[in-house]
């Protein structure tokens, strides 16, 4: 399994074939997924480790993908600080309780992630003995302080941003708090779901990108520092994702990890300059391209995979997760063209 072509580039040795996954590879651009979900809600998917992990396989046996991710999401671990959370028909997720002072900051728990995340620890459990027989490896993930926080004081997803933004402006101490909690949790259900049997860990701060590199630097590098200083701990390759981060690489890989993803707003081999030669990087396909045809697919797959030919350590995947409509049949091209195309005798 550590000899896996995932687990070797996120080392930055060489590979026989680049490897592939896709973030939210498992979702409803998927038949399979839909099927289950017409029948359970999304957190009845995440809850239940039989059906996690059910889900977690369906990309797994449908696409020649080089890792699996555990199916699940990253706002349930708000639920055990104490945040009441709804995924609404329509709407993406909504948290009734959002956080907008120091006493409610206060409030919010960080909960053991054994006990209140037990049943994503569960399915990585029976994930990774599907896996094993099949040498694939399984990721773990969680999302990033700062991508956690603007969940937690926005109450859902946001145009602007500016509540999370201005309680970090306007109430520091109040932010510090908030900030340490989500990073101590992060980290330490990362830890929690490698010793359940995750090979690799990845850590989502999607909306970092959001920020100054200024802000970025005081506010947030410092936490996802922690976060991934505490997951460190667990000694498997740490991913460290964000989008529109093509001003804060630097300082996205001061913070930690093995591999940094980056989405198709940076060039690939330019952010790999700038982050220098002891990271691996992961990406960066832009997920709209999957709704092009093949003919015009391919030079942008080509063009990515050539920008970092004959350098050891990287990960091909999308800049973003994938889109609700993907057609399948691209996607099982592009993983098998991948292969194709990067093949060494
Ligand atoms: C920001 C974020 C979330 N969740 C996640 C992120 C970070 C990654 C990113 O930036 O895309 C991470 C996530 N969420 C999900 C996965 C699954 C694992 C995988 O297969 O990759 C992963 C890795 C399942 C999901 N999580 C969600 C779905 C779709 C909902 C459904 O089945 O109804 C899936 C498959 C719901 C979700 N969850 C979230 C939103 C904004 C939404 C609603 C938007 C939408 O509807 O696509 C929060």
């Amino acid at each position: 399994m550590q000899n896996s072509r995932f687990l070797r580039a996120c080392r930055r040795e060489p590979v026989d074939a680049t490897p592939v996954w896709l973030m939210r590879q498992a979702g409803r651009y998927m038949p399979e997924y839909r099927a289950l979900r017409a029948q359970n809600t999304i957190l009845e998917l995440i809850k239940s480790p039989e059906l996690a992990c059910e889900v977690t396989m369906q990309p797994i046996n449908a696409f020649d993908l080089d890792a699996a991710i555990i199916f699940a999401d990253i706002l349930p671990p708000l639920e055990g600080m104490g945040l009441s959370l709804e995924f609404a028909k329509g709407e993406g997720p909504i948290i009734h309780n959002p956080v907008r002072t120091l006493a409610d900051i206060e409030a919010l728990r960080v909960p053991d992630p054994r006990a209140a995340l037990g049943f994503t620890l569960e399915a990585i459990r029976l994930t990774r003995k599907q896996l094993d027989p099949r040498g694939i490896p399984l990721i773990g993930f969680s999302g990033a302080p700062f991508t956690l926080a603007s969940y937690a004081v926005e109450g859902g997803g946001s145009k602007n941003r500016i509540e999370v933004k201005t309680l970090m402006w306007n109430q520091p101490d109040a932010w510090h708090l908030l900030m340490t909690k989500l990073a101590t949790l992060a980290g330490e259900y990362l830890v929690a779901q490698a010793e359940a049997g995750a090979q690799a860990l990845q850590l989502f701060d999607s909306w970092v990108g959001e920020l100054s590199p200024a802000d970025y630097t005081k506010f947030v590098l410092p936490y996802s520092k922690l976060a991934l200083e505490i997951a460190g701990t667990a000694g498997v390759p740490l991913i460290h994702f964000g989008t529109g981060t093509g001003g804060i690489l630097p300082q996205m890989a001061q913070a930690g990890g093995d591999v940094i993803g980056v989405d198709w707003r940076t060039d690939l081999a330019s952010a790999w300059e700038t982050l220098g030669d002891r990271v691996a990087v992961q990406g960066n396909l832009d997920p709209v391209a999957l709704f092009a045809n093949w003919d015009a697919l391919q030079p942008q797959v080509e063009a990515i995979l050539d920008s970092v030919k004959g350098r050891p350590g990287h990960i091909f995947n999308l800049g973003h997760g994938i889109l609700q409509h993907t057609p399948v049949e691209t996607v099982k091209r592009l993983v098998e063209f991948v292969h194709e195309y990067t093949q060494t005798p």
